[in-house]
């Protein structure tokens, strides 16, 4: 890897806990693949439980001067982090692609979204104001500050590998929270980047940690910790449920991004072409491994054909390989359980009555490749409507009336996000208000951003990250009542 980037220190090998580069002390060490190639990219540590314990350790003792910093002051911090990114963006994409398999613009693309995270946290941390509250008690003055909770583990996926870091690490770490990122095993590397950056901008020892080994023994270790005050995760509906358990015995706050199974609603009234063009768009990012996926495609039964026909025209055009081919438009899967997944929801469909309408899997360039895959007629009962299938995998189906599609589009237990395309204000009204979701988007495929509040309802999660709302999830609200004012105090 090193010998691909202009900067070989960002490729590092080791967990990075308490501004120092740690090796197990078990000796252990996991080995991560380029999802394209299958080549070694390199070998990571698994730490022994008292190493996690130690990282507890270092975020307890850097917690107080960090908190004691003004928001300025860790603004120009973290600002100073974001520069740097800024300035490493190519290498940081190129470490992306390698580890992830996303092609090198997408790559570049989440640099770029993970980037403005840590910006806009920054600015934040400057806006957590308390409030004064009109007094019901005579000669006293009543009030809230806010202040930060406290250690903050977050847990990680592999499809993001930078973004959705940032963007609960800069919101914590601007709320004054030491992290200690638990990054996915198959995309360490990203994480590890940003730790010599956040070193290299001035984070001090402690604030910043990097944890590594074998998953579920982590994250318990983590979870059981009473010193550990927020646990934020990004993943899977399943682990997400396991860690909300986990925390309960050390009532720990629970901020949940979990999976989705996003309907894409096609109304009458729009242009075949403009809609399936755009559905496209909304599945194929990262190669259908995006929580926001278009997975069940909805189109109104009076342009379905022509829908269908621009759908399949424009897939066909989509170049899979290599994500560090410029040419290339969808990487691999994350690995081999992900191609058999797919296979098997593909199969499941058809099985039971869907019709594959292109995707021919001979075609694709290795093992961990999975060629898009376009079904329609696909029904409630497949597993390609019930679960996110997290693959290139786009499953059509026709409505008659929007009371139908509502009901359609609300018959899972995710509620992430759904997108809508229609140009009838009514209409378009009456979908926002009834589709079960945290996130609706209206014409549009991109919806995510800095100042948005993102996060789902529903078995898709707890809490929202972003926006206003995201340093919210690091931040106590502190309720003061000052009594024996005098009468000075007023109300
Ligand atoms: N809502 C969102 O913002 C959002 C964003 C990105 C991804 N996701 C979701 O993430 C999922 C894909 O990512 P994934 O496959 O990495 O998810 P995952 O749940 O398998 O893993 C997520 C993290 O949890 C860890 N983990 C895995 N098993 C564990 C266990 N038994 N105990 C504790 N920790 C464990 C992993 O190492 C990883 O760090 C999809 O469901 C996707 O929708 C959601
Ligand atoms: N695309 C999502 C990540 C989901 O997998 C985001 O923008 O956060």
């Amino acid at each position: 890897m090193s010998n691909k980037l202009s900067d070989p220190r960002l490729f590092r090998q080791h967990a990075y806990v308490d501004g120092k580069w740690t090796y197990g002390d078990g000796g252990r060490e996991e080995a991560v693949n380029d999802p394209a190639t299958g080549e070694v990219l390199g070998h990571i540590p698994w730490l022994e439980a008292d190493q996690i314990r130690s990282a507890v350790d270092a975020a307890e003792k850097a917690f107080p001067q960090w908190r004691a910093l003004r928001a300025d002051e860790r603004c120009e911090r973290l600002l100073a982090w974001y520069d740097l990114l800024q300035a490493n963006r190519e290498d940081l994409a190129t470490i992306m692609t390698l580890e992830q398999g996303k092609p090198l613009s997408d790559a570049r693309g989440e640099v770029e979204y993970g980037a403005s995270f840590i910006r806009w946290f920054a600015e934040e941390g400057k806006r957590t104001f308390g409030e004064t509250i009109p007094s019901h008690i005579p000669n006293a003055a009543l009030g809230t500050i806010k202040e930060p909770v406290g250690i903050a583990a977050l847990i990680t996926p592999w499809n993001f590998p930078l973004a959705m870091i940032t963007r609960k690490a800069a919101a914590a770490m601007a709320a004054g929270c030491p992290v200690i990122v638990k990054p996915a095993g198959e995309t360490p590397f990203s994480a590890l980047a940003l730790a010599e950056l956040a070193e290299r901008a001035g984070i001090p020892a402690g604030i910043f940690n990097v944890v590594l080994g074998e998953a579920a023994q982590v994250s318990k270790l983590l979870c059981d910790d009473e010193r550990v005050k927020v646990l934020s995760f990004t993943g899977s509906t399943r682990v997400g449920r396991l860690l909300l358990e986990q925390c309960a015995n050390t009532v720990k706050r629970v901020s949940l991004e979990l999976g989705g199974n996003a309907p894409f609603i096609v109304g009458p009234d729009m242009d075949p072409k403009e809609a399936a063009y755009a559905a496209v768009a909304a599945k194929f990012q990262t190669a259908g491994q995006d929580c926001l996926a278009a997975n069940r495609i909805l189109v109104h039964e009076s342009i379905h054909d022509d829908f269908v026909e621009h759908f399949a025209e424009r897939m066909s055009a989509l170049t899979v390989g290599n994500g560090l081919n410029s040419e290339v438009d969808l990487g691999p899967l994350i690995h081999g359980q992900a191609v058999d997944k797919a296979a098997q929801i593909v199969d499941d469909a058809i099985s039971q009555g869907a019709t594959l309408v292109a995707g021919d899997q001979s075609q694709a360039p290795g093992p961990n490749f999975f060629m898009p895959v376009l079904l329609t007629g696909v029904t409630p009962k497949m597993k390609v409507w019930r679960e996110e299938n997290f693959a290139p995998v786009a499953g059509v189906t026709a409505y008659s009336d929007d009371d139908q599609v509502i009901e359609m589009a609300n018959d899972t237990e995710y509620g992430l996000a759904a997108y809508v395309y229609t140009h009838d204000i009514r209409r378009i009204w009456k979908l926002l208000r009834a589709l079960e979701y945290g996130m609706v988007s209206v014409n549009s495929v991109k919806m995510t951003g800095p100042p948005i509040p993102f996060g789902g309802v529903k078995q898709s999660g707890l809490g929202r990250e972003g926006g206003t709302s995201g340093i919210e999830e690091y931040l106590e609200t502190k309720y003061y009542c000052l009594g024996s004012l005098g009468s000075v105090s007023g109300s």
